[in-house]
Formats: structure tokens, sequence, C-alpha cells
């Protein structure tokens, strides 16, 4: 039975105040023995605050990208190893901004989930296709293409430690949602690429999740998908309130 997850991804947002505030409103709403993981990835800049102030909650703490080398001549990056050693649970890794605005390739995704894997942090591997790619009816090509990549040379017991997001990149920050049957066809589609590449207990052991203008008003339709085990959400995942109703959607 896959654990749905609810990651609230905050991008680029919040000082350090604002985000201890915010893991102080909702680290003991998380119902304990929750049947969904509750997540906050965070800017690095806070993370070890967020890690001592969630210690003992169900609340975990991501980090939204990191390098795959564990130190050297890489200014201004993050290493696995000192996300880890803070003590960070998740990291995201291939987020379609970081595709698109940081030189993101399927290569260095790739790189980084290994990376992630062999420190003991699970990455959040996001994939999904851009509009254009989705009018050329692309989209399962696309999202094929970034699995594989993503995964490859992994073992079967590795890639069943991973979470796939699907965030199709036309739907991010947009408010437009793919429709809870179209989403869950894509994560139909991932799941398939995962029994086709490794196995059908690898398929139904990894977690897929949904992202792109997720709310309040349409989480429990896309949690009710066979296929979808959980949301990346980005803009209402800022406040503790719209948080807390994502989460508690997920428990009902
Ligand atoms: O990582 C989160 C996604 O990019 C979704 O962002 P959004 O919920 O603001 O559309």
């Amino acid at each position: 039975m896959r654990k749905p997850i609810i990651a609230g991804n905050w991008k680029m947002n919040k000082t350090k105040s604002e985000a201890v505030s915010f893991v102080q409103e909702v680290k003991n709403s998380i119902p304990s023995a929750s049947k969904v993981e509750a997540i906050v990835c965070s800017p690095d800049l806070f993370l070890d605050a967020l890690v001592q102030e969630a210690q003992g909650t169900d609340l975990k703490i991501a980090a939204q990208n990191m390098h795959f080398e564990d130190n050297g001549a890489f200014t201004g990056e993050t290493s696995p190893a000192a996300l880890k050693d803070l003590g960070v649970e998740y990291v995201v890794i291939g987020h379609s901004e970081r595709r698109d605005m940081f030189g993101e390739t399927d290569e260095s995704v790739n790189k980084k989930v290994k990376a992630a894997l062999s420190h003991g942090l699970t990455p959040i591997i996001c994939v999904g296709e851009t509009l254009e790619e989705r009018e050329a009816n692309k989209t399962n090509d696309v999202v094929t293409t970034q699995v594989k990549g993503a995964l490859e040379g992994l073992s079967e017991s590795d890639v069943q430690k991973t979470v796939v997001a699907y965030e199709p990149v036309w739907a991010i920050g947009t408010g437009k949602t793919a429709s809870s049957e179209d989403a869950n066809e894509t994560c139909g589609v991932i799941r398939e690429v995962l029994s086709n590449t490794f196995s059908a207990d690898t398929a139904d052991a990894v977690q897929i999740q949904y992202g792109g203008s997720v709310k309040p008003a349409n989480i429990e339709d896309l949690l009710g998908q066979q296929d979808i085990d959980g949301a990346l959400v980005g803009g209402a995942s800022l406040e503790a309130d719209s948080f807390l109703k994502l989460v508690e959607a997920g428990n009902e």
C-alpha cells in the first residue's frame, strides 16, 4: 500500500522567521499515524532551523535541489552529504524550473538521483511536458524519456526508494490544473514505464505525485485517482491553513 505524500514546495519564498513560524503552526496539526506523509521543501538557508523545529513531529523537511558531488569547487551549491548531515530526508530533483532556467538535464538528474540515494536521501524526481509538447501529443514520450533517464542504471531496490512527481509545465503556477483523469492517465503511463523497465513490484511500490495548481479545492479529486499518490504543491503550500487542508484531505 503506497502512502500518499503531500509536499509543499515553497520555491524561493519566505524569510527564515516566516519559515519557522509556518513550521511552528503546522507541526502539531499533522496527525500522528497520519495516512499521508507531510513534507515541506524549503530553501537551503532555512533547512537547519526547520529540521530542528520539526524534530519529534510527523512533518518532514526537504531540500529543493542539490549537487551530485559530495564536495568540491562548486560555488553556491549544496552537497547531498551536507543535506544528510542536517537531517534532511527528501530532496526535489529536476523540477521543471531547474530544467528550464538552470540547465538541468536528464543526465544531471540521473547523477543527482544516484547521489541522493547513496546518502539515504529520498529523491522526488520531477517530470512533465510543456504546453507545446502536450499540443503535439508528445506527453507520453516526454515523460517516458525523463523517467527512464532519471532512473538509468539504478537497481530495482533503489528505484523503489524514489518518488516521482508528474508536473505538466503548463499547469505550474498558472491556475490550470490537468483534469484528475488526465493527470491519472499520465501517472499511469509513468507506472507502466516503471513496470516495463524494472518490474511490476517496483511500479507498484513507487509513489507518483501530481503537481500543477493543486489547491484545497481540487486535492480530493486528484487523490481519489488510482495512480496518483499525493501532490507536489507550490502556491497553495505557502500558507499554513491551506497546507493543512491539503494534508487533511489525504487523511479523509
Ligand atoms: O513544485 C511545485 C509545482 O511547481 C507546482 O506549483 P503550483 O502548485 O504553484 O502550480
